[in-house]
C-alpha cells in the first residue's frame, strides 16, 4: 500500500541556518510513527512545512498520492491533515463545547463519507474525557484538560493523518497515561498519528516505528526497539535523556 504521507528531499533554510537537509520519510496509513531528535533538529519545522505554515526551499509532500507541497494551512487542514500545537490553541473566552463546536464548522463534507466515529462535538469531549466541563470557559481548564481540548479541537477537523506535536508535554504521569490511550484507539477509527516527543518512555509506548532527525537529516529510521539501539542514535543522545 502507498504511504499516507511521502515526504521527499524536504529542506527548509531559515536565512544562513538549515532546518531541513532534504528529508526522506513515509508515513504508512494506520500506523503511530514517532519523530525524535535532540533540541533544534527540525522536527517543528518539519510539521510546520508540512502543515503550510512555512514554505519548504525544496522537496516535495505527497498527501495520499496528492502534491500538497507549498498549500495554504486552510486547505493541507481540509484535505485532511490535522495538527496539535505545543500550546494549546482554544478560545480562552469561549466554552469547551463551543470551541470544539467552531472547530469542526468549516469541515468540508467529506467525499468519501466514511463514518465519523465522533458525529456530534458533545462525542467528541466524551471521548477526551471533557464531558463534564463542557459549559466551563476554556480559559479556565487546567493545563492538562487544555491538552485534551487541543485534542478534540484536532479532532473536530475529520483528519485522516493527525501530527502531535509534544502531546504530554507538561502533562503529569496520569494524563501522560490518559493521552496514550487516547492516541492509541486513533488508528482504529481511520486516524494516522504521527508524533513529535522527547519523552522516550511515551514514544516507546505509542511508536512501534521511530524517525530520528539530527540537524535537519534523517539519521534512523525503522522499529523503535532497533533504532533506540542503534549506534549512531545513542551517539546524538550522548549525555541525553535516552
Ligand atoms: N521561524 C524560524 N526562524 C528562524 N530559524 C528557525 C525558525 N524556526 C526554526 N528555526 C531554526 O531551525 C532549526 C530547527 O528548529 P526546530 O524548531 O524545527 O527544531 P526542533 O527539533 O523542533 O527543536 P525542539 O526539540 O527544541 O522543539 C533550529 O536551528 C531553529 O533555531
Amino acid at each position: 500500500m502507498s504511504p499516507i504521507l511521502a515526504i521527499s528531499g524536504l529542506s527548509k533554510q531559515f536565512g544562513g541556518v538549515t532546518a531541513l537537509a532534504g528529508v526522506d520519510l513515509a508515513i504508512e496509513e494506520g500506523e503511530i510513527l514517532g519523530v525524535v531528535g535532540p533540541n533544534g533538529s527540525g522536527k517543528t519545522t518539519l510539521f510546520n512545512v508540512v502543515t503550510g505554515v512555512h514554505r519548504p526551499s525544496g522537496g516535495s509532500v505527497l498527501f495520499r498520492g496528492q502534491d500538497i507541497t507549498g498549500l495554504k494551512p486552510h486547505a493541507i487542514s481540509r484535505a485532511g491533515i490535522g495538527y496539535t500545537f505545543q500550546q494549546a490553541m482554544a478560545f480562552a473566552g469561549l466554552g469547551v463545547l463551543e470551541n470544539v463546536q467552531i472547530a469542526g464548522e468549516h469541515v468540508r463534507a467529506r467525499a468519501d463519507s466514511t463514518a465519523n466515529p465522533w458525529p456530534t462535538p458533545q462525542a467528541l469531549l466524551d471521548f477526551v474525557g471533557l464531558s463534564a466541563v463542557a459549559n466551563e470557559k476554556a480559559g479556565v481548564l487546567p493545563f492538562g484538560s487544555l491538552r485534551l481540548l487541543g485534542l478534540a479541537l484536532a479532532l473536530a477537523t475529520r483528519p485522516s493523518l493527525l501530527l502531535l506535536d509534544e502531546p504530554a508535554a507538561g502533562l503529569n504521569d496520569r494524563e501522560t497515561t490518559a493521552l496514550v490511550g487516547l492516541v492509541r484507539q486513533l488508528p482504529g477509527h481511520g486516524i494516522t498519528v504521527c508524533v513529535i516527543d522527547h519523552d522516550m518512555k511515551l514514544m516507546q509506548m505509542l511508536c512501534r516505528r521511530l524517525a530520528v532527525l539530527d540537524f535537519g537529516s534523517k539519521i534512523a529510521d525503522g522499529p523503535t526497539e532497533a533504532v533506540l539501539a542503534d549506534p549512531k542514535v545513542l551517539e546524538v543522545y550522548l549525555g541525553g535523556d535516552l
